[in-house]
């Protein structure tokens, strides 16, 4: 399995680490610690060092309550960091954004991957994707991040998120970007309790369209605290890195994470005990 893009192609035999970086002042877990750029592409070179194979960049934080953040602002954060990665190092760059103008400004710069926790539903985004020639990951999301988490509820949130992965697919395809571009993502904590992310946890190997690589998102989110009762966010590594041996064991082939040299040897174990492939039904 591969994930094509313009510039790079990615082999996803085994899974891979998308290792994050929030050029914020407020992401949730680890917001005002890169803003400078210099810091930022010291901490993604880092992070390649210790086993990502992507790299994520964000300039607008999706935790519930987030202020939005204007384009000018979002692009002034992460241009800057994405061209300075990109003159160090061929990694898979990935650009967390919902906007279609700093998606099409960041594969100008350098990306190879846009990153929509909307799943391109914003007008003008699955053009831009087109366009540009990237690969993407369609993430889904019930409601917005301002409202997601006040009372999230579904009839069926397996069938439900699934069903939105497959449609978002298709209208990528039907828009003309080739399927090996594509990979998707339930979205943990996107509108979702924690009896709805352990569903969708447990229901990994069957989420995705065939053949279509399966991105999760788990890392020091508040799942873990409710479930492992560990407010601090150092406390819940273990809850995330234990969720990402699982989620190699499903099939899903990129793991998004703060904690890069961690989850990267748990999939190294994985991959050594023959773990990081779906287990036959
Ligand atoms: N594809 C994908 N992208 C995501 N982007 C942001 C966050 C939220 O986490 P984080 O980036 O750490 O926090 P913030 O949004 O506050 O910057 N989670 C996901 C996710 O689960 N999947």
């Amino acid at each position: 399995m591969r994930l094509e893009s313009a510039e790079r192609s990615l082999d996803l035999r085994s899974p891979a680490v998308m290792g994050i970086l929030n050029v914020t002042p407020d992401s949730f877990s680890d917001g005002g610690r890169y803003t400078d750029t210099s810091a930022a592409v010291e901490r993604a070179l880092a992070m390649v060092e210790e086993g990502a194979r992507i790299v994520d960049v964000g300039g607008e934080s999706t935790r519930p309550g987030a202020a939005p953040v204007e384009i000018r602002d979002e692009l002034a954060r992460v241009l800057p960091v994405i061209e300075g990665i990109r003159a160090h190092s061929e990694v898979f760059i990935s650009i967390d954004t919902i906007k279609p103008e700093v998606m099409r400004a960041a594969c100008e710069a350098g990306a190879d991957l846009i990153n929509d926790v909307m799943g391109l539903r914003a007008e003008g985004a699955v053009e831009a994707l087109r366009d540009t020639g990237t690969a993407a990951c369609l993430m889904h999301m019930q409601g917005e991040p301002r409202t997601m988490q006040r009372a999230p509820r579904y009839d069926d949130v397996v069938a439900e998120v699934s069903a939105f992965l497959h449609a978002r697919v298709a209208a990528c395809v039907d828009a003309g970007v080739p399927r090996a571009r594509l990979c998707v993502d339930p979205g943990f904590g996107f509108g979702k309790t924690l009896e709805h992310n352990l569903a969708l946890m447990r229901a990994l190997a069957c989420l995705a369209p065939e053949d279509t690589p399966l991105l999760i998102g788990v890392s020091r989110k508040s799942m873990f605290a409710r479930l492992l009762g560990c407010d601090d966010m150092a406390a819940r590594i273990n809850g995330s890195v234990a969720a990402a041996f699982w989620a190699a064991t499903q099939g899903a082939r990129i793991i998004r994470t703060h904690d890069v040299r961690e989850t990267h040897q748990v999939l190294t174990l994985a991959g050594a005990l023959g773990a990081d492939r779906p287990m036959p039904q």
